[in-house]
């Protein structure tokens, strides 16, 4: 294991920055496309609201300004930057995403007949595709993938695939041709089942991202909405357009076809949203419109000397084609360690260690100070935990946690699923019921509860198993007096009504609605929020958002559905762009995944779990549908698969030996290998 720790220097700007004349020179408005790609914390967030602001500033309207963000958080955030350069107040800024944007263009120039479009996230669109997958005879699939098409793991590959194919503005016709030339049998099945797929969604009024964002780009192909979409906008600005997939890079380039100015800017190393399509080749894809114009920012301002250095260092190993400049860092100072520790507790232990000493002794606050760890919102949770318990305040915002995760959002998941069975929970299901604010029956009442029963029904057995049955079967609690086994009592009632209500066929969000509104669990939840409970307020962010998805997932009817909207909800792993993308309130030390830390700032960051092979991951062995396949083997070749941003994987792994970054990564001195946990002896004896 091992953690790196960056020493960053702290922002010392109240005031608006003044624009270096590079940075001038790229806000500055100009027809056609003009790219701008440079290096970390040089400015690009800056200049794009400097842009748009100045736009008004001139005259114009922030209506008539479309500000692209990779976020809906990221979006929120440049939205406040603009309006606060604005002297007097604007209508609110039209920063969006682009899917937001083609939601709108869709929306107003191929509306849906019967109801607007509606967007399938990621799990709703598995859910769908693995119900297709059912009702396709197998034979149509190649026999080697026969025995994964009832597999979650096949419907999330097929997902990508489908994705990465529209994305290449490929129909499942070209699919198809591609799959024939190439003689893929595989892929040919692909083709057919997207024809399936795509036929099933315009039927519902249903698009996932990759369908919307190739919809807009056909609609921009008739003349009279181009010429509509050019009169009514006056520019497009896009922050981090290297997170743009190879569609949304061709949304932006047609944009500027139609005649509007387009500013886009990012880094060409930075490549977070890998995972989910971003092009390696966006910048220079969009530099490649004849006439565009490419500027460069030179100057770092977030990072210190020393951590610029580091990064340089990374970054030199990525393919330096269409590379932004080195950033030369305007503050010296700064630091960059990397030690290798002996697993994942005496890490964690010694990062705990250096946080507390930070804020002790070296003049830091929490809210100065940020954990970074690998994607995976398990992950994240346990180390969170952890740190709680060595003394550390943490901070995880609410969209990191998985919903599952969330303790209210897992008792009533729990009781559905135990309703889905039937409504007769396992002994230890019955006790975590029991013990939950369905119940309500704390370790002493449950003690109680289990001697009654074990007075009235000594044959049927031990205390303990008679407390695990008594949910199951009630009329053991027949004749027990008082409020634990009335409490029990209920309990077992509300778990058969909604099995009841499951086997009668209901939505699952009856079902779930049935459990969460029988007891006075959620008015006592509200009175703690009221009461400023973060601990309620969070409970109750979750459930909305489970209510949410179960609302949007209304085909999901009775015992079947319920089982579905459990694994899809405990499946749901990556945060996703939705209402519990709260802000940090800045009381804690954050502990955030890295692909929530684009375009944020710290004093001191520590990257813990670096690993060789696991962390970053730079290959993804055992897949069936690689998506990747449709661009490797049958498009023109890309670059290196491998995205890497410089970030912090200059690390070892115990097991496997130096990474290749972390060996000549110009850290003060080499990787330090830190034995035992902090405050033993032999923790030192290695420094
Ligand atoms: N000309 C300037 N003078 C002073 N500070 C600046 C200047 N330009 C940028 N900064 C500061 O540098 C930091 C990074 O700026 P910004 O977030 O705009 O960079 P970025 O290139 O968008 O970063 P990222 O690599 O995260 O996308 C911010 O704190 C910003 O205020």
């Amino acid at each position: 294991m091992v953690a790196m720790s960056y020493r960053i220097a702290p922002r010392a700007w109240t005031q608006l920055p003044e624009l270096t004349p590079q940075q001038e020179a790229a806000a500055r408005q100009a027809p056609g496309m003009t790219v701008v790609a440079a290096g970390p914390g040089t400015g690009k967030t800056l200049v794009v609201a400097e842009a748009a602001s100045r736009h008004v500033l001139a005259g114009g309207s922030l209506e008539r300004t479309v500000v692209l963000a990779h976020s809906r958080t990221a979006a929120q955030a440049l939205r406040r930057d603009i309006t606060r350069r604005l002297p007097r107040a604007q209508t609110s800024a039209q920063v969006t995403t682009i899917h937001g944007l083609s939601l709108g263009l869709l929306g107003r120039y191929w509306p849906h007949e019967d109801s607007p479009w509606r967007l399938l996230r990621a799990p709703e669109q598995e859910s769908r595709i693995r119900e297709l997958l059912d009702g396709v005879p197998a034979d149509a699939w190649p026999e080697e993938v026969r025995p994964a098409l009832g597999t979650r793991a096949f419907a999330r590959q097929l997902r990508e695939v489908l994705a990465r194919a529209r994305q290449f503005s490929l129909d499942s016709e070209g699919v198809g041709a591609l799959a024939r030339e190439a003689g893929d049998d595989l892929f040919a099945s692909v083709a057919r089942f997207m024809e399936d797929y795509l036929t099933v969604g315009d039927f519902s009024g249903t698009l996932d991202y990759a369908e919307l964002v190739y919809r807009t780009r056909l609609l921009l192909t008739e003349a009279p909405v181009a010429e509509s979409v050019r009169g009514a906008f006056d520019a497009v600005i896009v922050d981090d357009a290297h997170e743009l997939d190879s569609a949304q890079v061709a949304l932006v380039t047609d944009l500027a076809r139609v005649g509007l100015p387009v500013l886009a800017l990012g880094d060409p190393h930075q490549r977070i949203g890998g995972y989910r399509g971003a092009s390696p080749s966006a910048l220079a894809d969009l530099a490649a419109l004849p006439g565009s114009r490419s500027l460069t920012l030179t100057h770092g301002f977030r990072n210190a000397e020393e951590v610029g250095r580091a990064l340089a260092a990374l970054d030199s190993r990525l393919d330096q084609h269409h590379a932004a400049p080195t950033p030369v860092a305007v503050q010296s100072s700064g630091d960059v360690v990397s030690r290798v520790f002996d697993d994942e507790s005496a890490e964690l232990a010694h990062v705990a260690a250096e946080l507390r000493h930070a804020v002790t002794y070296q003049g830091c606050s929490w809210h100065d100070l940020v954990v970074v760890t690998r994607a995976g919102r398990t992950q994240l949770s346990a180390v969170a935990k952890e740190l709680i318990r060595l003394g550390v305040p943490v901070e995880v915002s609410g969209d990191e946690i998985a919903l599952a995760e969330q303790p209210a959002v897992g008792t009533v998941l729990l009781a559905l699923g135990v309703a889905a069975r039937g409504g007769a929970p396992e002994a230890d299901e019955a006790r975590l019921l029991l013990s939950s604010p369905l119940c309500g029956l704390d370790g002493v009442a449950q003690r109680r509860l289990a001697r009654s029963l074990l007075a009235r029904h000594r044959e049927l057995g031990t205390s303990s198993a008679l407390l695990g049955r008594c949910l199951g079967e009630p009329h053991l609690l027949d004749g027990i007096d008082g409020e634990d086994a009335a409490a029990a009592l209920e309990l077992s009632r509300l778990l058969r009504h909604t099995a009841d209500l499951l086997r009668s066929g209901a939505e699952v969000q009856v079902a779930l609605w049935s459990l969460w509104d029988a007891t006075d669990w959620p008015s006592r939840l509200r009175d703690q929020a009221l009461h400023g409970s973060r601990r309620a307020n969070a409970d109750l962010d979750a459930m909305v958002e489970l209510f949410d998805l179960a609302e949007r997932m209304d085909d999901l009817l009775g015992v079947a559905g319920a089982t579905t909207f459990i694994t899809e909800v405990a499946g749901q792993e990556i945060p996703a762009d939705t209402g519990r993308e709260l802000a940090a309130e800045g009381r804690g030390v954050q502990v955030m995944t890295a692909h929530r830390t684009r375009g944020l700032e710290w004093e001191r960051v520590w990257v813990i779990g670096v690993q060789e092979g696991l962390w970053p991951r730079l290959s993804r062995p055992g897949l069936l549908l690689d998506a990747e396949r449709l661009s490797a083997d049958h498009l023109a070749p890309r670059a290196s698969a491998h995205n890497c941003s410089a970030s912090g994987n200059s690390s070892t792994s115990p097991a496997r030996g130096p990474a290749r970054c972390s060996r000549s990564a110009p850290c003060r001195g080499s990787t330090a290998r830190v034995a035992a946990r902090p405050g033993s002896w032999a923790s030192w004896a290695f420094r």
